[in-house]
Order: C-alpha cells, then structure tokens, then sequence
C-alpha cells in the first residue's frame, strides 16, 4: 500500500462534503418525486376522478413493498453485505423506473374506465409504480445515511446528516411549492411534474454513479479492496441482538409516530389549505411548501447543535411537543385564517428540525456499524408501515367516510368539501404517543449511558 493509499479517503474534509453533497442531491430528487403528487390531489379528483380514499391508497402504496414484502429490511441487509455501491445504484433505478411507471398511468387513455377489486386499474398501475419507486428511495435513504455515517464517524456526523436530511427536504419543498404550478403551465397536466421527477431521478442515478468512484477509493485507502472483513460481515443473528435493545424500539416507535404527524401531513397539507383557509386551488401548495423550507437551514442547525452541545433526546422531545401544539392549532375549526396556516406550518418545520437532526445521528451511537443498515432498514420499516401506508390510507378513508360537508366547485370541476377537523385531530393524538416515547428514550438513555445527551466526540 502507498503512502497516499494508507491514508484513509475519509480524513480529507473535501472527499467527505464532496461525498455527502452527491448523495445529498441523489436525496433531493427522491424527495421531490415521493411528494409531487400532494399538490394535483385536487387535479387528480377533477380530471382523474379519484376519490380521497384512492388517492390514500395510491400514496399509502408507496410502502408496499418495503412493509409487506419486507423490502426495506432485506434493502438494509444487503447493503449490509453488498455494500452501498451496488445497493445504491440498485435502488436509484427502481426509483427511475417506478416513476416512470406512475407518469405512464396517469397520462394514458390505456387504462380508462378499468376496474380491479372496487378500484379504479389506473390507480392500482399508479400505485404500482409508486410502490416500486417507494422500495428505491427508502433503499437509498438507508445507503446515504450509512454512507454518511462511515465518511463522518468522528467527525461532524450529525452536521452532515442534517445537512443530508435537509437538502433532500429541498426536493419536497419544490415538488410541494411547484408541482401545481407546474401542471398549471402544461395546461392542468398532470403528467408534467411527475415527468419532470423522472427526468430528476435519471440525474440522481448519474450522481450516485459518480459518488460510487468515491466510495471505492474510501475503500481502497481503507483497505478494504477484497470486501468486508470477517468481523465486519452481518449475520442473522445481528437482528436479534438489535431488537435486545430497548431503546431501539423506543427510538423506532417514536420515529413511527413522529413522521405520522409530518409525512401523511405533506400529502394532505395542500387540500387543507384550500378547504379550512380557503387558500386558490393554483397556490394550494405554496403554505406548506414552507414546511420544508423552515426545516432546511434548521436541520442544518440542529445537526451542528446536536455535535457541539448534545441533547439529542431532549431535542427529539421537544420537536414532539412542537408537533402536538401546531396540530392542536390546524384542529380547531375558528382559527381559518391563511396567517394562522403560515405561523404553524412554520412552526412545524421546527418540529420538522429538531427529530430528524437529532434521530438519525443517534443510531450510531447505540448501534455498531457493521449493523447499521439493518438497524435502519427496521427502523424505516416500521415508519414505512405507520406514516407512509396505514395513517395516510386512514386520513384518506377518515375524509370521504366523516369529513364530506358538500361540495366545491372551481374551474377545473367539481369535487368534494372537507372538514378536517376530525384528520388533525388523530394527527394530534399521534403527536402526543411521540412525545411519550420521546421520554421513554430520554429515560433509558439517562440509564443504559447510550450518550444521546453528550455532544459529538472528534
Ligand atoms: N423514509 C425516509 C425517506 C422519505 C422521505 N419522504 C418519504 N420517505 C425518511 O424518513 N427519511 C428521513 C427524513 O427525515 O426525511
């Protein structure tokens, strides 16, 4: 080995924000695709005549796979094994062709007037698609942040997942904020900004091919040219010993309850605004496109707190807290004007901040790197069947089966009117279990010594 070889990539500062910037961006372009379809939910009932429990089924579809098929916790076994080039690269096509998939079912004729099982063909072939996209971007969300964790260990590690985590939130600002704009300027189509997703995705691909020359030079300075070593290699056994662990379920079933209250939140968010604070149907998404927006540099600033200062469960018990006070707000049905809209949505991208700045960072802290990504496949596993598939079905079901109040009519059609009272209230409930759990963490943190309160070493 040369000299230059014996030193390890990583300990380059400009090799590892180079790293962490890549995939940052193969991130964003995830983001953007798993939430452009919130904003056309009015276009999608109006031209595509999807009820609200269709359109929760479709968006609960994206985690299809990664619960049911177990996709998420093999995706993190195997990068566990494979390692992150060829799981990265696997998964960054699976999202590629997913959207693609979707794009095709919305704008086809092929499928019109089909049913299967009490739903429309067309959104079963969308949600399809969705699904398939949904097994790639999770896969990559686990691969980045474990990349993220090897270039970063000992240094800013949770600097630098907040700055990932944040940067990626830039794609769901611009697909909540522009994707009826967009669709606006095509003539309402609702192909065009999921056609846009794809073309963003086929960059995203190119990125992560890129950051994967990266990665074997980390390999090849580390030595590790022939693969992982011995001790490095997952076993099975691995799981069990991961699920030993209390706060792992802790810190899993808050992550579950947390994203709940924000994720499933996003989809609906736009329809909201239109429905309670009679925001235009064309600036639907323009309130909570700010959601993302606050939580960017916030997340950033968490990240950086959370390495200098500590406090990682107290920050996760405050963003908790913070999501039950602005969904508390979004319940009562006399605060109806748009500035009560902006002030909490910027409220929740605080709540947005705190949890995941100071979450993820927090795994490697209690979990070994070697099962890393199976640590955080079931983590995401278990917020992919909660926040990304059961809640969002609900709240669709809950709208068409309580909320319907009469009817709205606009340019583009008819559709239903909603009371969200009754959807923003479960929203609240979910809250207040995270805050529980956030507790329970900061309890058994204060016991086991896992260091979640001390700030980063390095
Ligand atoms: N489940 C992932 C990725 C994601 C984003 N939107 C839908 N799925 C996740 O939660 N990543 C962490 C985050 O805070 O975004």
């Amino acid at each position: 080995m040369t000299e230059a070889l014996s030193k390890s990539l990583r300990h380059s500062a400009a090799a590892r924000w180079i790293s962490l910037a890549i995939v940052s961006f193969s991130m964003l372009c995830g983001y953007y695709v798993a939430d452009v379809a919130s904003p056309l939910k009015p276009l999608l009932e109006q031209q595509l005549k999807w009820t609200s429990a269709e359109y929760g089924f479709f968006t609960g579809a994206y985690a299809w796979f990664n619960v049911a098929m177990f996709m998420l916790i093999i995706g993190g076994i195997l990068l566990d094994k494979l390692g992150a080039r060829l799981t990265g690269i696997l998964a960054c096509i699976l999202m590629v062709a997913g959207c693609t998939l979707k794009w095709w079912a919305v704008t086809t004729h092929v499928l019109d007037g089909g049913m299967f099982f009490g739903t429309k063909t067309q959104v079963w072939v969308a949600a399809l698609g969705y699904a398939v996209f949904g097994v790639g971007i999770e896969i990559v969300g686990v691969t980045a942040t474990k990349v993220i964790a090897r270039w970063f260990k000992g240094y800013e590690i949770a600097l630098a997942m907040g700055l990932q985590v944040g940067t990626a939130r830039i794609g769901t600002s611009l697909a909540v904020g522009l994707g009826g704009p967009i669709a606006e300027k095509f003539h309402q189509s609702i192909g065009a900004p999921i056609l846009v997703g794809v073309v963003l995705l086929s960059f995203g691909l190119v990125a992560y091919i890129i950051y994967c020359a990266m990665d074997r030079r980390l390999d090849e300075t580390e030595g590790l040219m022939e693969g992982p070593s011995e001790e490095d290699a997952f076993r099975l056994s691995d799981i069990a010993d991961i699920l030993r662990i209390r706060g792992f379920w802790y810190v899993t079933i808050l992550c579950a309850l947390f994203y709940s209250g924000v994720f499933p939140f996003i989809k609906y968010a736009p329809d909201l605004m239109v429905q309670k604070f009679g925001v235009r149907e064309n600036l639907a998404g323009s309130i909570p496109s700010i959601l993302p927006i606050a939580a960017i540099p916030l997340t950033w600033f968490f990240g950086w707190y959370y390495d200098k200062k500590g406090k990682g469960a107290t920050l996760m018990v405050l963003g908790s807290l913070l999501l039950v006070a602005v969904h508390f707000v979004f319940a009562v049905p006399f605060l109806n004007s748009w500035v009560v809209a902006l002030v909490a949505t910027i409220f929740l991208g605080f709540a947005f901040a705190l949890v995941p700045s100071a979450m993820w960072p927090s795994i490697p802290r209690f979990i070994p790197h070697r099962q890393l990504g199976t640590a955080y496949g079931l983590i995401f596993w278990t917020q992919n069947l909660l926040a990304l598939w059961v809640v969002p079905y609900l709240i669709g079901w809950v709208l068409d089966k309580y909320c319907i109040v009469g009817t709205r009519v606009s340019q583009a059609g008819t559709s239903p009117a909603y009371n969200y009272g009754l959807p923003m209230a479960i929203f609240t409930v979910l809250g207040v279990l995270a805050v529980v759990f956030g507790l329970l963490l900061k309890a058994e943190d204060k016991a086991k010594g896992f260091g979640l309160e001390l700030p980063s070493r390095g």
